[in-house]
């Protein structure tokens, strides 16, 4: 599929500026459908200590117990897909708001239920209903899924956008976030092919949010998808990662 997908974590939300809608702008008008998934990881845990929930995170992901599963629909569906159709609308953009119930569009499984609760990666999308919408429309989709038994999951969703992409065979995932980039001292590593995380891991370089992150987009280009940018604007390259040339 000609589609370009961009995960917009929490914190990147309430960030995007003009460049950015502009671009979403130049995409559509070249005929490529664009997805948006977006996050809420800080509003889903500042809202949890509003109502005495406590989080917990385990390399990035979220312990999900049935409290925190209701808290998360809450505020994914509620809170943070409605703050983001109104700036598309108020750019001018048509959009709509997607999530996994509507024409089943993502189902899911768990990850490991013992561990980490109601939290799942994606095994399905519907990809004939998701291609008729993307093509009049930029989609926003919540990183939820479902089941084949109905039950919601939680899915990260830096993993949502990466599984979502490598199903799709998007041409290009790019991960929006708070950092420039892949910081090593202090600098973005602009550059980087799969065979680099183990070691950056290790050497506790990379942590936190950013594990999951690279996780995912190091099985995206292993899918095909051609390159993942993790950067803060859309029109900051970040750091590139690719298959590297011998792969
Ligand atoms: N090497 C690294 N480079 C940049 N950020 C890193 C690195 N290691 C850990 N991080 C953390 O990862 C965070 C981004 O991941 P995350 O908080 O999950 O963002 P998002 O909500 O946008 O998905 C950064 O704000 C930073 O605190
Ligand atoms: C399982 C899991 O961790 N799910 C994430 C989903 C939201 C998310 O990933 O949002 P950001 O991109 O803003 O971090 C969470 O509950 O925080």
């Amino acid at each position: 599929m000609n589609l370009i997908i961009v995960k917009i974590g929490g914190n990147a939300i309430s960030k995007l500026n003009s460049e950015f809608f502009e671009q979403l702008r130049q995409w559509r008008q070249a005929g490529k459908k664009v997805l948006l998934i977006h996050g809420g990881g800080p509003q889903i845990s500042k809202l949890s200590a509003k109502l005495n929930i406590p989080t917990i995170k385990k390399d990035g992901i979220r312990l999900t117990d049935e409290p925190t599963l209701n808290l998360t629909k809450m505020v994914l569906l509620g809170n943070t897909q409605p703050a983001l159709l109104m700036r598309l609308a108020h750019e001018g953009l048509a959009a709509i708001g997607l999530n996994a119930s509507d024409q089943q569009l993502l189902t899911g499984q768990y990850i490991d239920q013992a561990a980490y609760g109601a939290v799942g990666n994606i095994t399905g999308v519907n990809e004939l209903a998701l291609s008729k919408i993307l093509k009049g429309q930029i989609g926003v989709l919540a990183p939820l899924a479902l089941t084949p038994d109905g039950e919601w999951l939680n899915v990260n969703a830096d993993t949502a956008a990466a599984d979502v992409a490598r199903v799709l065979k998007a041409s290009q995932l790019y991960l929006l976030t708070d950092v420039p980039g892949v910081l090593k001292n202090g600098k973005v590593i602009s550059a980087m092919i799969p065979q680099d995380l183990p070691h950056l891991i290790e050497e506790k370089v990379i942590t936190d949010g950013m594990q999951p992150k690279l996780s995912a987009a190091v099985k995206a280009v292993h899918a095909g998808v051609q390159a993942v940018r993790i950067t803060d604007q859309l029109t900051h390259p970040g750091t590139t990662l690719k298959m590297g040339a011998n792969d």
